[in-house]
């Protein structure tokens, strides 16, 4: 850890020290170093390894011993359904862990899982879905050893979570232009599914760690609200109070883990823009007897120059190559959401250097696309990522058996949604409603509104918000009970029982070579 003394101008505590760590690379134990490119610790797919981890060791640590179940802990009230398992790493000094340290902070497949609770939670709800999963197969199949039930259940975690990822989350950050450009939409069955590319790779472009993904830290709320089960506000933790803390997670009179998540689902983010939190400015991961911390929005700007990524404008020219390049600030008019900004931004970067302006700095101050929470080159540079992650994985939940789903498998794994995989693993959930589109606010409905279809059908068919209200159009996002199966759709794990479907073969070919290692455009340029 390096100490940088980064100068400010207003609004963050003047303590002089960001603490900064360099990342491992590839140069590190090279003696002739080569083109310099950062290592990754988890995997680019989209293969939940947030719940199984990205290594057989840490899938290990995981899993219940050798069952077919992922580990578990039980808190005190025996009422509450099972949390994530405790970390037995005794150094991880940041975890504050809970009565009195006792109750140390969550394990899970992604090592960020404790860094704030409702992320914790999302990790809490995925590793319940799987042991529900477990259960319901073992019912369906009671002759599959344990070892065919993990796997099985491996397989369908991660077609639901690709599913949510593209069918729910996309649309919603993307907006329809980014969406259609880069044909990223879901639609039912194997309609318009588009084939493997063997020439494409996966791979995290360097830009969208460094810079482009981080996106989301403009969206941090200060606060994080918490609800009980009939949502009505009960308080709030301040965001800086709740990093590697579970205490309030683990406290039942504020409603436990139901009380972050539908406390979630029902705050708003904040818009991606210049602005991020003071808990994120200064405060990140602070000591309470510290008074300060870290400093996102600089560790971002130190990372994308520690990893090499061009300017902001390189960017925006490979994404816009219709247009003429960007030489002055005046060229820049018009392209952010402020104007203003440009002569604040020529203060710091200088009369000259508007070429200079870090990628992060210029992607979150965009104007957004019409319908969506991002400007152009973060559509251009998340498209064309997402697109990788789709057509560049061998085993996209789309894809045909054998080593994809049969068709009535996939049409299962379309007809379910975020709400119901919420409504299956949070606590009393008989007697509790959410929204059917979690990611949007509810809708207030004057009179008594039944949508014809479930979300999970009809966000196959339209799931952009509209352009002004970033509201969705014809559909109603009122509470419904989760009892009602006609709104929120249950899983149906029926076509996973053995002889419903004919059998697969079960040769599976050989992994073909990938051709090209880096990101590359449409008009075959390649991105960083
Ligand atoms: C309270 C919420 C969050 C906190 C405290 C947080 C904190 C952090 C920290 C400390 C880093 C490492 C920075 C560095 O050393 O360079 C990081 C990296 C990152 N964050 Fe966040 N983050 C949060 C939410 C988000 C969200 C909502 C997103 C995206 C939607 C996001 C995307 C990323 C990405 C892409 C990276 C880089 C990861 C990599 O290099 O592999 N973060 N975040």
């Amino acid at each position: 850890m390096v100490c940088m003394d980064l100068p400010r101008t207003i609004g963050v505590p003047a303590h002089g020290c960001s603490g900064f760590e360099e990342e491992e690379s590839t140069t590190k134990e090279l003696e002739e170093p080569i083109v310099r490119e950062q290592l990754n610790d988890i995997t680019a797919y989209i293969d939940a390894s947030g719940v199984y981890g990205s290594s057989e060791e840490r899938l290990e640590k995981v899993r219940d011993a050798k069952s077919s179940r992922l580990a578990t802990h039980q808190l005190g009230d025996a009422n509450l359904l099972p949390f994530l398992p405790l970390e037995q790493d005794e150094d991880h000094h940041e975890c504050r862990g809970t009565q009195g340290g006792t109750l140390k902070c969550g394990f899970a497949g992604d090592l960020r899982a404790a860094e704030q609770p409702t992320l914790t939670a999302l990790h809490t709800v995925f590793v319940r879905l799987h042991n529900n999963i477990v259960s319901e197969l073992q019912l369906i199949n009671g002759h599959w050893d344990e070892e065919r039930l993990f796997s099985e259940t491996r397989k369908i975690v991660i077609g639901v979570w690709q599913h949510i990822v593209y069918n729910e989350y996309m649309p919603a950050l993307f907006g329809p232009v980014a969406t259609d450009h880069f044909k990223l939409s879901i639609k039912p069955g194997r309609k318009e599914v588009p084939d493997y590319n063997e020439n494409l790779s996966a791979t995290m472009s360097n830009v969208f760690a460094s810079a482009a993904y981080r996106l989301g830290h403009s969206q941090i709320p200060s606060e994080l609200e918490i609800r009980d089960n009939k949502h009505f506000s009960q308080t709030a933790v301040p965001l800086h109070h709740a990093f590697f803390n579970a205490s309030a997670m683990h406290d039942a009179a504020n409603n436990g883990m139901n009380g972050f998540v539908l406390g979630n689902i029902a705050q708003k983010l904040n818009k991606v823009d210049r602005h991020v939190t003071a808990a994120d400015q200064g405060h990140l991961f602070e000591e309470e007897e510290d008074g300060f911390g870290l400093d996102l929005l600089a560790m971002n700007i130190q990372r994308g120059r520690e990893h090499g990524i061009p300017a902001y404008v390189e960017y925006r020219e490979i994404c816009t190559p219709q247009q003429p390049k960007i030489k002055s600030w005046d060229d820049l008019k018009g392209v952010f959401q402020d104007d203003g900004l440009l002569d604040e931004l020529k203060e710091v970067y200088g009369e000259d250097g508007v070429r200079e302006i870090d990628a992060f700095i210029g992607f979150t101050n965009e104007k957004h696309m019409p319908g969506g929470r991002i400007g152009h080159t973060l559509g251009c540079l998340l498209g064309d990522q997402f697109k990788r992650l789709r057509l560049g994985d061998r085993f996209w939940y789309e894809r045909n058996a054998p080593e994809g789903f049969t068709d009535s498998q996939l049409d299962a794994i379309k007809g379910t949604s975020l709400s119901r995989v919420l409504c299956d693993t949070l606590d009393d959930s008989e007697n509790l409603s959410i929204q059917p589109y979690p990611l949007h606010t509810p809708t207030y409905d004057t009179k008594k509104f039944k949508n014809d279809k479930p979300w999970a059908q009809f966000s196959m068919e339209n799931p952009f918000p509209e352009f002004k209200t970033l509201t969705l159009p014809n559909f109603s996002n009122h509470r419904v009970p989760c009892s009602d199966e006609s709104e929120i759709p249950k899983l149906n794990l029926n076509p996973w029982k053995d002889g419903s479907e004919e059998p697969v073969p079960v040769d599976v070919a050989p992994l073909p070579v990938l051709k090209e290692s880096i990101a590359s455009l449409d008009d075959g340029r390649t991105l960083a």
